[in-house]
């Protein structure tokens, strides 16, 4: 699958239960248009919305369980249950959170991936990291693939976005890491997603420009509103 995706976009398909598109019968059509434009290999979230789209979409799935637990931060596929969860729904690829936080039960990391990598030796794993120092640790702890996800979405990197000064983060990476790179999170336009590859990015997963009206058409009225002002 990382073969297969070289250089090409990757389209997360999401939509939270409180998001108007919610249900996996609108993610599996949604994935159906990525595949007709051109994209290489789908992200989904929740075992309904893998089954669906892998039934429907002849792409390769890279799938992902967010949960939220009452004693940890992490909520991308933070214990062994959405992992297996996720196998059981025909995923190609798992994501899961990569950060340095504490998961579910104080359960480390690095502890995960041993006993998932023992149990699942054929499946691959994708890690969803915010800092440089995650990425470096990823690779050692296995991953197959380091993406830039968190980037931003945790208390040390609140706030940064991945294409700031000149997507600074992800060539910082592509340098340290030898593992393939997936640049993610906050690409808005084709011209980003170019630049990413350009970067060093071995693939680009593009989610809420693509697959998110409402983020789309605040970004729109947003633009007006301040031409009105
Ligand atoms: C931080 C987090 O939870 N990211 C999630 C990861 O699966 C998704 O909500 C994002 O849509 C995805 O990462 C793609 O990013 P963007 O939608 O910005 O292109």
């Amino acid at each position: 699958m990382l073969v297969d995706i070289k250089g090409r976009l990757v389209v997360s398909c999401q939509a939270l239960s409180d998001e108007p598109l919610h249900g996996s019968e609108i993610m599996k059509r949604m994935a159906d248009a990525a595949m007709r434009g051109g994209a290489a290999a789908i992200r989904a979230n929740g075992v309904e919305d893998v089954a669906a789209i892998k039934s429907y979409v002849d792409l390769p799935v890279i799938g992902l369980i967010k949960r939220d637990y009452p004693d940890s931060e992490v909520y991308i596929t933070p214990t062994l249950i959405e992992v297996e969860q996720l196998i059981g729904a025909g995923a190609d690829m798992i994501a899961l959170d990569a950060t340095n936080r504490t998961r579910p039960g104080g359960v480390r990391l690095s502890d995960m991936m041993r006993d998932i990598r023992a149990a699942y030796p054929s499946m691959q794993w994708m890690a969803d990291c915010s800092t440089l120092e995650e990425c470096v640790q990823a690779e050692k702890l296995g991953f197959d693939c380091i993406g830039t996800t968190m980037h931003g979405y945790t208390a040390a990197t609140a706030g940064k976005k991945l294409y700031e000064a000149d997507f600074s983060f992800l060539r910082a990476v592509v340098r340290e890491v030898a593992a393939p790179v997936l640049a993610e999170g906050n690409i808005l336009t084709p011209e980003m997603a170019a630049h990413a590859l350009d970067a060093g990015a071995h693939a680009v997963v593009v989610g809420g420009a693509i697959t998110r009206p409402q983020q789309i058409t605040e970004r729109f009225a947003e633009a007006i509103r301040s031409v009105r002002a």
